[in-house]
């Protein structure tokens, strides 16, 4: 029996067990090769503050959902880029936004009787949606992934396997990463400010469950970030003295954490590596 047979055979045997379609397979194939659409949405979709406008200014009896010409209307743009086939355009950035469950998708009957596509704010997608009671964001981490200096980075990654000692960002930018972000104040705050709003997601969670910072005098946060961490273990144990350890340029946009004990220490320039 050749091989081409019992590949055969093996196949007929596995046809007994769900099989997927090879149309699924090769659509699968064909999501993941062109992946790098998405975070190029998701993108879009944060800096035309879509989370934003489906989250803050949907109202209650439309249980948070809009429709893409409801959505269309509130996006924060000149009135000559408010063109006719915006809400279409704008429905299939929602429609990708849905596939990946950062909204939810319903249908609801028009004025006309026609049924039209309305979108919420999914659990995952409120992490994409500014919450001023501190409840998690993660929009400033894909700004920062998406910035033009990043993505130079990502478009060379393979040097990051074949190079075993390679830094890539500096192969890519002359400089390591956190002298460039030093040089560059915008850029400098992109990243502060995803890492603050990842770190202090996280931290919140930890907080819950955690109980090891519970008897310290002293804490020191080193490369604390802007010290929003270490503000939210002193808020739940304010007797610690926290201490949060960064590079100059972090230390200067970072503000003063409260309580008398607690400071804000810039490292020595020198400890910055070079790669
Ligand atoms: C992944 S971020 C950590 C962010 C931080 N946990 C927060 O809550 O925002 C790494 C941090 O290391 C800092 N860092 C890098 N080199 C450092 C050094 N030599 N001394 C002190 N901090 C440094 C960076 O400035 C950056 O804030």
């Amino acid at each position: 029996m050749s091989s081409c047979c019992l590949e055969k055979e093996n196949h007929v045997v596995e046809t007994a067990t769900p099989q997927r379609e090879d149309t699924d397979i090769i659509l699968d194939a064909m999501v993941l090769g062109s992946n790098v659409v998405f975070p190029a949405a998701l993108n879009a979709a944060i800096e035309l503050k879509v989370f934003e406008i489906i989250g803050k200014e949907s109202s209650e009896e439309s249980g948070g959902f809009m429709s893409p010409h409801e959505i269309a209307s509130k996006l924060l743009l000149p009135t000559q880029q408010h063109h006719s086939d915006l809400p279409n355009r704008l429905e299939r950035l929602l429609l990708l936004l849905a596939s990946y469950s950062l909204l939810t998708v319903s249908t609801r009957t028009d004025e006309n009787g026609s049924a039209v596509r309305v979108y919420a704010v999914s659990p995952s997608g409120k992490y994409f949606v500014y919450d001023k009671n501190g409840g998690g964001y993660l929009a400033s981490f894909t700004s920062f992934l998406c910035h033009p200096a990043m993505l130079g980075v990502w478009l060379n990654f393979k040097e990051a396997i074949i190079d075993p000692e390679i830094d890539l960002f500096k192969k890519v930018h002359g400089i390591s990463k956190f002298e460039y972000f030093g040089k560059e104040p915008e850029l400098n705050h992109v990243f502060n400010k995803a890492m603050n709003d990842v770190c202090t997601t996280h931290m919140k969670k930890i907080l819950e469950v955690y109980t090891g910072y519970e008897g310290i005098s002293t804490l020191v946060n080193v490369a604390g970030g802007t010290g929003q961490c270490l503000k939210l273990i002193i808020s739940k144990y304010p007797s610690i003295k926290g201490i949060n350890f960064d590079l100059p340029h972090v230390i200067e946009n970072s503000p003063p954490i409260p309580g008398n004990q607690s400071i804000s220490l810039a490292a020595p320039t020198c400890f910055c590596r070079s790669n």
